[in-house]
């Protein structure tokens, strides 16, 4: 069964601390938080201080998915704000392998973001270093875009080049996830499926991370 990770950029946040207990008491493994700074895309989000704030309420694993230019000026500042898994962009990381450490050091998961134009044989000399990495099946920035299909391929690869290398590296994707694409990604080879507006803008999106659970089952 994938791991779910809603994504808390398309909850409502006038209404946070509910949608915050609906994830709780659902199936979902993991709450995905998108932190972006305007910069490294075209949108700004919210940052630590609401993540600390979140991390009060919320009982399941905190998945944060920096879209941020020199993320490591922020690591620790992310572990003090409860992040458990803490993911950078490659395309963000002039020193990537450092990025990576320092992630490990502050007691953090560690994993890198890949772009939809970024090839996954880019990460061939770091594969081994990694906890996770997150297929971008979307360009980063907003919520509810489509579906990348390319992206599929990029899953199978990746998933060889895990098998060829006998470790056990999470595979996430991310964005324009549906209930439709997710046995597809499922059978391509994704460990963690991030969904947005296929779970919050679901009428019961509990019952929708119960079926997403379900995929592949
Ligand atoms: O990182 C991002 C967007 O940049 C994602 O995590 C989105 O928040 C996913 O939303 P949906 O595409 O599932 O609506
Ligand atoms: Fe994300």
């Amino acid at each position: 069964m994938p791991i779910i990770a809603p994504s808390i950029l398309s909850a409502d946040f006038l209404n946070l601390g509910r949608d915050i207990e609906m994830v709780n008491n659902s199936e979902a493994d993991w709450f995905h938080l998108d932190v972006m700074d305007g910069r490294f895309v075209p949108n700004i989000s919210y940052g630590m201080s609401i993540i600390s704030q979140m991390k009060k309420a919320a009982k399941k694993t905190f998945d944060v998915h920096l879209m941020i230019v020199e993320p490591e000026k922020y690591i620790t500042e992310f572990a003090k704000a409860g992040a458990d898994i803490l993911t950078v962009h490659l395309e963000a990381s002039t020193h990537l392998h450092r990025n990576i450490q320092a992630i490990k050091a502050a007691g953090m998961k560690a994993g890198v973001a890949l772009n939809p134009h970024t090839p996954v044989h880019m990460l061939d000399d770091i594969l081994c270093d990694l906890d996770l990495v997150l297929i971008m099946s979307v360009n980063p920035g907003f919520g509810g875009q489509k579906f990348i299909d390319h992206s599929i391929q990029k899953i199978r690869q990746l998933r060889k080049m895990i098998e060829d290398r006998g470790i056990d590296t999470v595979i996430e994707v991310d964005g324009g996830v549906t209930l439709e694409n997710a046995p597809i990604l499922v059978k391509a080879g994704a460990d963690a499926l991030v969904a947005g507006n296929t779970v919050f803008s679901a009428p019961d999106p509990v019952e929708m991370i119960k079926k997403l659970k379900a995929v592949g089952k």
